[in-house]
């Protein structure tokens, strides 16, 4: 009889096999359901054999195997294969982490066919409703008129947005006779957007990466914060799309999708595409993955798991934002998408594109070794909008109060009376309000992890950004009594209140986790954004990434300092390219842009560097000291990493590890020591370092000493190797 060879979510790195009559060798990539101890579980046909090293009467047979999709193909499982490999992961645990959840389930597939689209218009006793003959209590309804009235015609998705009530009042209307609806063909689903006249600049890197053709290339697209790298994106898709080909494009954070998914479907209006990001729910994700896996979808665009997305014609991966930390995964299985991205794009002899304005020094390195082909674009692609104007507030000078110095103050009331928008960054990492106690020095504690907790004003509530551990406010410092304790440090809220108090008219909305948790809530704020409902922006990183705000004309930078001294080694790498990317939000059209940064050190190479907006200064300095200290690029590095409940068993762990690997001299290996959050969700960590010149080198050495690491005893503890850590 048939044996399978099947790969399972379990943490061992071997197959399974099992007993299965009607097996054959079509069904490799064909998931099975079969018994696996006491359970019943879902895996991936790998192989197909006579034979099994399990004795008989020990061989049990499968449950069934699914046929009702087709098997996954040869490439796809080729990619996990590299994946677990390179990662030094059990092969099962990548299937699984990269097929949409429907497909880990012991069921069969059944899918649904998409319900027809609508469009609906007013009727003309529509027309003649007034806003008013609605009660302002009724928000949702009174948007709804009022998208109906600027818009003509709205589709389901757009009334979902406005709000999940809105399409109940919907059915109410058509039964009050306000609204009809018909059928939409694909071509009046989405307006056309005019395709712009490429820059010289654009047009040189269109020609270069199509003149490539169908040939392997990574491709650094090094183009400055508006320089219009989105374009020369849609001019390549559009010559792949003209092949009959797939494009892929994988971008770093959800806040993003829905604005480039616009620009896409505004380009390619009858073009299908599917976009795949942590906002589906389980149906809409196999949904648009089999699109893909089938070809009808064209158009790919999604975070980092889409990278496993399986493609039957893939002409071109995109990355955008490529330095992006999002684009690699911090638990399980710690893989890079950007890393893995190229992996694809060499298995498929196509170009991939690397965006950025900032590139990772890795890909800079890269770049200047000419591993990669380097493209820069140097100059803002709308006519007349220059680079915006940076320079530094010297906080010794100008003394803060509430955190805003006078400078910044004056900036913000000139831009109010101007009419324009203008945003203040409030960088987070390493930086939050805590509660402090003036007297003995006591700030609020995480009691499962080694931070701080955060002060919510709003909700009076003290919360840990690592566990979501909350509590109440303490009325006095648990330590000595004192009643006096108070918010330490700003946060958004902080900054809000003390903007609120100097410009009581403005219009100002504040973006964090908190503001935009609901569903559609970065929609509703775009929109508020590009329509001027908004004068003043606060907010953290979730706002400099690549939004393009035509009428922001100054930017406000506060709490950058703290990552100038940061014991990470690449720290100074992310604040200059997170200031580059939240400065490059203003002055994008035809208004000028002006970025004040408040700062205690503008001496400081890294502002002098940011003036300049010169990328490649910071970047020839970093470098320099990373080539002395012996860092990535010019090494690579290995964690193994490891939590328990005691930090003794984690460092015993790591010791144990230690002393099985045998490196060779071109490895080196370091002492165990205790990760930067030595204590997360109340558990100890702790992790080894392994680096070497020589990627080769690392990873025969990791593949042995991986292999005598699963033998050590481990039940107390939970261990894993991070290949290219990014974070330690
Ligand atoms: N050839 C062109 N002519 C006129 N306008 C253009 C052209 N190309 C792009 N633009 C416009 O330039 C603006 C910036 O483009 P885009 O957002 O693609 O820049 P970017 O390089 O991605 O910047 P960032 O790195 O800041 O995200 C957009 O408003 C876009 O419509
Ligand atoms: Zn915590």
């Amino acid at each position: 009889m048939p044996i399978i060879r099947v790969a399972l979510n379990v943490p061992v790195d071997t197959l399974f096999d099992y007993q299965a009559e009607d097996a054959s060798q079509h069904d490799i990539g064909l998931r099975a359901c079969v018994p696996f101890g006491k359970k019943q579980v879902t895996g991936i046909i790998l192989a197909v054999s006579d034979e099994t090293q399990i004795p008989v009467e020990k061989l049990k047979s499968a449950y069934c195997i699914f046929r009702e999709i087709k098997p996954l193909p040869a490439a796809l499982l080729d990619l996990f294969h590299f994946c677990s490999q390179y990662y030094h992961h059990p092969l099962g645990m990548v299937i699984m982490n990269g097929l949409p959840v429907k497909l880990r389930n012991n069921k069969p597939v059944s899918l649904k066919r998409k319900p027809h689209q609508y469009q609906y218009s007013l009727t003309s006793a529509g027309k003649n409703v007034e806003l008013t003959q609605i009660p302002a209590r009724n928000r949702v309804a009174r948007r709804l008129l009022n998208e109906f009235q600027q818009a003509v015609t709205l589709t389901n998705p757009q009334i979902k947005h406005i709000s999940p009530r809105a399409e109940k009042l919907l059915q109410d209307w058509i039964q009050l006779g306000w609204i009809t609806s018909e059928l939409c063909s694909a071509s009046t689903a989405a307006r056309v957007a005019k395709t712009p006249v490429l820059t010289a600049e654009q047009e040189i890197a269109v020609n270069a990466i199509t003149a490539g053709g169908k040939q392997f290339n990574t491709w650094l697209l090094h183009g400055v914060t508006g320089s219009g790298k989105t374009e020369v994106y849609l001019r390549i898709i559009e010559s792949v799309l003209a092949q009959g080909r797939q494009a892929l494009v994988l971008i770093p954070e959800i806040s993003l999708t829905p604005q480039l998914e616009g620009v896409f479907r505004g380009r390619f209006s009858n073009v299908p595409l599917v976009s795949l990001h942590s906002g589906l729910n389980d149906t809409e994700r196999l949904t648009g993955w089999l699109q893909a896996e089938s070809g009808e979808a064209k158009i790919i665009l999604g975070t980092r798991l889409a990278v496993f997305t399986p493609l039957s014609d893939l002409g071109v991966i995109i990355v955008d934002e490529e330095q992006d930390s999002s684009f690699k995964q911090q638990d399980g299985l710690r893989y890079s998408a950007r890393d893995l991205a190229i992996f694809r794009a060499r298995q498929n002899a196509i170009p991939v594109i690397l965006g950025s304005a900032t590139p990772s020094l890795e890909s800079y390195y890269n770049a200047l070794t000419n591993r990669y082909r380097h493209i820069r674009l140097l100059s803002r692609a709308v006519q007349n909008a220059t680079l915006p104007l940076i320079q530094c507030i010297d906080t010794r000078i100008h003394k803060n109060q509430e955190g805003l110095s006078d400078p910044l103050i004056q900036a913000l009331n000139q831009c109010l009376q101007e009419k324009h928008q203008s945003l203040i960054f409030i960088n987070r990492r390493g930086y939050a309000p805590v509660l402090l106690c003036k007297s003995c020095g006591w700030t609020a504690p995480c009691q499962r992890c080694s931070s701080r907790l955060v002060v919510h004003l709003r909700d009076k509530k003290l919360r840990c950004h690592h566990c979501g551990h909350q509590e109440q406010f303490p009325r006095a410092c648990p330590q000595c009594g004192n009643q006096d304790i108070a918010p330490f440090g700003q946060g958004t809220q902080r900054v809000e209140e003390t903007l609120t108090a100097h410009f009581p008219a403005a219009r100002i909305l504040r973006i964090d986790r908190d503001s935009t948790r609901r569903k559609h809530a970065w929609q509703e704020i775009l929109h508020a954004v590009h329509t001027h409902q908004v004068d003043i922006l606060i907010g953290t990183q979730l706002l400099s990434k690549g939004h393009d705000f035509p009428n922001l004309s100054l930017v406000g930078i506060l709490n950058a300092d703290g990552a100038l001294y940061s014991t990470d080694f690449r720290a100074s790498e992310r604040l200059f390219a997170q200031l580059m990317q939240v400065a490059g939000r203003a002055g994008r059209a035809n208004v000028a842009g002006h970025v004040l940064i408040q700062t205690e050190f503008p001496d400081h190479p890294l502002y002098q560097a940011l003036q300049r907006h010169d990328y490649d200064a910071l970047a020839q300095t970093l470098l320099a000291e990373r080539k002395i200290a012996g860092f990535p690029p010019y090494v690579y590095q290995a964690l193994l990493r490891a939590e328990a409940h005691h930090i003794k068993t984690v460092l015993d762990f790591l010791a144990q590890a230690a002393q099985l690997a045998r490196p060779p001299q071109a490895v080196e290996l370091f002492d165990p020591v205790p990760a930067h959050m030595s204590r997360l969700k109340g558990l100890e960590r702790a992790h080894l370092l392994v680096q070497s010149s020589s990627r080769k080198h690392l990873h025969t050495f990791l593949t042995g000493w991986y292999a005598k690491i699963t033998t050590l005893p481990s039940q107390k503890v939970r261990w894993v190797l991070d290949v290219d850590p990014l974070e330690f």
